[in-house]
């Protein structure tokens, strides 16, 4: 599958739309995320890598704003646990329609289910795994702890959230320092200033993004026992949390 550049930026907009995952988007995600996400492909990978562990025997695993399919893909080569299936979901046509043709072009044991679904009124069966990798800093901040909360209450005893997303600083000097280094990674892969500041002008309304303290404590409010970031890289940020067994607090 020939790879399209992401352009979207490149050309002075009069006025800068808010950023939404539509045709001309879809068309061009690859692109855009590897070069826009440091670490991505070595976050992508290690969840597949993360599901081989976590993953319970005939169970499911959610790939929540699965987008094309990256994550569901790397799971399906990468875990050898019997009877496991994937339910892809995202709220995206676009999106969906690509997923499923990504995924039709593997063959492999692990079946997986795309759906167009939104993660906030979708009713999720006992599951082993969940994957939120860049997708909770798309939904409003003041329904992150509910959605948390189902998904938590969604996992089986010893299962596994893994959770990616944008964080901010309160620390102004490390925040600056921090946006300032991840704009330099996109010029570096070979985005221009004005492809920077439309996009980040594009997400300004539609990507609210926490500190990480701040989700940390909504992990543990949640309940999770174990939480833990594994992956960091400038502003972008992997959480792995656990649900422990009931009998660890006996
Ligand atoms: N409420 C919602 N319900 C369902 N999907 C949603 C919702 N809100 C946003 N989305 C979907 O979440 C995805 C976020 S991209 C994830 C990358 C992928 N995980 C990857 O590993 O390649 C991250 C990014 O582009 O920074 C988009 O496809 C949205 O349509
Ligand atoms: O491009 C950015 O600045 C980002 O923060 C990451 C991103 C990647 C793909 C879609 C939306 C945001």
């Amino acid at each position: 599958m020939t790879k399209q550049r992401d352009s979207i930026y490149a050309t002075p907009l009069t006025q800068v739309s808010d950023f939404a995952f539509d045709a001309q988007v879809a068309s061009v995600f690859p692109d855009m995320i590897n070069r826009s996400v440091p670490g991505y492909a070595t976050i992508v990978n290690t969840i597949g890598r993360l599901a081989n562990r976590y993953a319970q025997e005939n169970t499911r695993i959610y790939d929540l704003g699965c987008s094309l399919g990256a994550v569901s893909l790397s799971i399906k080569q990468q875990c050898t646990v019997p009877g496991v299936h994937i339910t892809a979901i995202d709220n995206s046509n676009a999106m969906v329609e690509r997923c499923q043709s990504h995924v039709n072009a593997y063959r492999g044991a692990i079946p997986i289910d795309v759906q167009v679904a939104d993660i906030l009124d979708y009713r999720f069966e006992p599951c082993s795994i969940i994957v939120l990798n860049f997708t909770l800093q798309f939904i409003e901040q003041e329904q992150r702890t509910s959605v948390i909360q189902k998904l938590y209450n969604a996992l089986l005893p010893g299962g596994l959230l893994v959770l990616s997303e944008k964080v901010t600083h309160e620390d102004p000097v490390a925040d600056a320092l921090l946006i300032d280094l991840h704009h330099e990674f996109k010029r570096e892969n070979g985005y221009s200033d004005l492809e920077i500041s439309q996009k980040r002008a594009a997400l300004e309304n539609v990507m609210r993004i926490d500190t990480p303290e701040r989700h940390e404590a909504r992990l543990r409010e949640t309940g999770f026992t174990t939480v833990q970031a594994w992956f960091r890289c400038f502003n972008f940020t992997s959480w792995i949390a656990i649900k422990g067994n009931a009998n660890e607090h006996a």
